[in-house]
């Protein structure tokens, strides 16, 4: 038997698993080149099943999303039984956990997350992309609390996504919407921003606006559309919740709109990465390149051509995304003086 882990050898060293999800392990792992953690998802094929499918479409939709605020893929691997998914680490866990240990947050700590998932949301809805299973077990933080949007599983891709309509109902009720619910054609887009307003009310108030375990109460409740303001939520937070809790999707809120609305533009609108990032990925970056080059031993432009033919299956690539985020993290000075030591 093939130790599963052996196509990993000599880029990664596995180590314990931090989670597993409806059918996949997450690892903890480091990427031996930059010594930088990642985490890596393992898929077995066999136990997916007829959900494969979801997971070569998570893998398609994440290789042309590059966000701050996106869970980044680095690399993928495929053995004859597993997949193997290198991501981003997020060692903050579950934005889920996040709420629950405080009950609920503050009014600015909410806007903070609330503003980094809106523009995460903006970016994919700009890339033609819905996410459609917005809720907190699907936002992860990393070491500073900043938000990694995870799972494209149920995601739908199309050119057109503020027009085209959607059929398939997926997705955690609590946080469709009732179009979605009604099983009507939907529009992705107006779905995704419900389920935004969906989960800025549970960042508030620590539990659901519309709740019952009676699965058929709980449509009925959506459809309805009433929800409670608890007398801490600020006339902004309430207006703004308004807006994407609409049950006409005629009525609701773009998630630009969102952003410009006054009370994400609230206290110090911090450095939010509205700028089209792919701006950023079609530059790549002389520093990283030269410092690789130097290191892998090929000159510059070579490195550049391999990696501008950006499929996944590359390990140069994962370096590349790792290098480029220390920079990001660490600054030009620092990153300039640390050399990859490959012996
Ligand atoms: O790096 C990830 N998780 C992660 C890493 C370290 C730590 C924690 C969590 C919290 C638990 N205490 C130890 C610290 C991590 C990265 C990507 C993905 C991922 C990307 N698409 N799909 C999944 C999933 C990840 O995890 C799942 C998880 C594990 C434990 C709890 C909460 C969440």
């Amino acid at each position: 038997k093939e130790n599963e882990f052996s196509v990993l050898e000599g880029f990664y060293l596995i180590h314990e698993t931090i989670g597993r999800g409806g059918f996949a392990k997450v690892k903890k792992a480091t990427h031996i080149l930059t010594g930088e953690r990642v985490a890596i998802k393992i898929l077995d094929k066999a136990a997916l099943g007829d959900d494969l499918p979801r997971v070569k479409q998570e893998i398609e939709t994440l290789k042309f999303l590059n966000h701050p605020h996106i869970c980044q893929m680095y690399q993928t691997f495929e053995t004859e039984r597993k997949i193997f998914i290198v991501m981003e680490y997020c060692q903050g866990g579950e934005l889920f956990d996040y709420i629950v240990q405080r009950d609920r947050l503050t009014e600015v700590e909410g806007r903070r997350i609330f503003r980094q998932i809106a523009s995460a949301v903006a970016y994919c809805h700009k890339k033609g992309v819905v996410h459609r299973d917005l809720k907190p077990e699907n936002i992860l933080l990393d070491s500073e609390n900043n938000v990694k949007l995870i799972d494209f599983g149920l995601c739908a891709n199309s050119t057109n996504c503020h027009k085209v309509e959607l059929e398939t109902c997926c997705g955690s009720p609590a946080y469709a919407a009732p179009e979605l619910i009604k099983g009507e054609r939907y529009i992705g887009t107006q779905a995704d921003v419900w389920s935004l307003g969906v989960l800025l009310y549970a960042l508030l108030n620590g539990f659901l606006p519309f709740d019952d375990a009676n699965l058929g109460i709980l449509y009925k409740k959506i459809q309805i559309g009433k929800y409670e303001e608890p007398r801490w939520l600020s006339e902004g937070s309430k207006n703004i919740l308004r807006c994407m809790l609409q049950i006409d999707p005629k009525y609701r809120v773009s998630v630009e709109q969102l952003l410009n609305h006054t009370w994400c533009q609230e206290g110090n609108p911090d450095t939010l990465p509205l700028i089209d990032m792919d701006d950023s990925m079609n530059v790549v970056d002389n520093d990283v390149i030269r410092l690789m080059a130097a290191n892998i031993g090929v000159l510059p432009d070579l490195l550049k051509s391999r990696l501008s033919l950006v499929n996944y299956d590359k390990y140069e690539l994962a370096t590349y995304f790792l290098l480029l985020r220390r920079k990001q993290k660490t600054g030009v000075q620092l990153f300039r003086r640390c050399g990859i030591n490959i012996d």
